[in-house]
């Protein structure tokens, strides 16, 4: 499951953190792919950045295995497959190789058996390392911030989808989309989530994740929310999602 948005700051890797660790909680092996430069879902469950010596760079770029490059979390059936800024170059490197939106795939094949859930935090741009989330994945969750302009450039993230739907992956659907980040105080959300709703209708999923501080802090921590605070609100809407994830099958 590809969790993207290019619209940056929506909730995409709070989202593949803690989804994927209530996932976990439930049960469930669980592999998270950081296809971000930026790296936060690596250091959002605990690795040091600096400590890695190899990663998803090295898997689409230089064809290294994924099991070679994929590392255990702090948390039970939570693994990950790391990003570093070396992987901003990969969006450039890219362009001139042979099956460009194809690598993840061929990657993720070699695993995919391994795993109940897979998870891939998607950059904020919709270049190739999001066409390659994309290609490789079953479906993708949308994240959707409960703020002004909350809407903009949906229109061409679905159109991204119908793209590679005809042309690189038949199988793609979209899981949902998750409204993040309100604040129930204002009209403002309320607002959104109605506009969102009549334009997704039963594709927006019943869980909304309000704004909650532990969210924010758990990352600091290099904790998700299930370990950092499990009784908070945000732990508890987390594990909502992913048991509405579960029900989709
Ligand atoms: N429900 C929430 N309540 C409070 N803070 C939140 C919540 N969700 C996300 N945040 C905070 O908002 C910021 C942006 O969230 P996040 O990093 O998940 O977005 P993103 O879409 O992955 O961003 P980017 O596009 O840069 O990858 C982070 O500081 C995060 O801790
Ligand atoms: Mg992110």
């Amino acid at each position: 499951m590809a969790i993207a948005n290019q619209k940056g700051g929506v909730g995409k890797t709070t989202t593949a953190v803690n989804l994927g660790a209530g996932l976990a909680k439930e049960g469930n092996t669980v592999l998270m792919i950081d296809i971000d430069p930026q790296g936060n879902t690596t250091s959002g469950v605990g690795i040091d950045k600096g400590e890695v010596n190899e990663c998803i760079y090295n898997v689409l770029v230089e064809d290294q295995k994924p099991q070679n490059v994929i590392i255990a979390s702090k948390m039970e059936n939570l693994f990950v497959l790391p990003s570093t800024i070396q992987l901003a170059g990969a969006e450039i490197e890219l362009v001139p190789t042979i099956s460009r939106e194809v690598r993840l795939k061929n990657a993720v094949d070699q695993i995919r058996d391994q795993y109940d859930y897979i998870i891939i935090d998607c950059p904020p741009s919709l270049g190739l390392l999001t066409l390659n989330s994309l290609t490789a994945s079953d479906s993708v969750l949308i994240p959707v911030q409960c703020e002004y302009y909350a809407m903009e450039g949906l229109s061409q993230l679905l159109n991204t989808v119908r793209l590679v739907q005809k042309h690189l992956n038949h199988n793609l659907e979209i899981e949902g989309v998750l409204l993040t980040m309100l604040d129930a105080r204002t009209n403002l959300g309320l607002q959104v989530i109605e506009e969102v709703k009549k334009y997704f209708q039963e594709k927006v999923f019943q869980t909304i994740i309000p704004r909650n501080v532990r969210l924010g802090e758990a990352p600091s921590y290099g904790e998700s929310i299930i370990s950092y605070d499990p009784k908070s609100k945000g732990a508890e809407v987390y594990v909502e999602l992913a048991k509405e994830v579960i029900s989709h099958g």
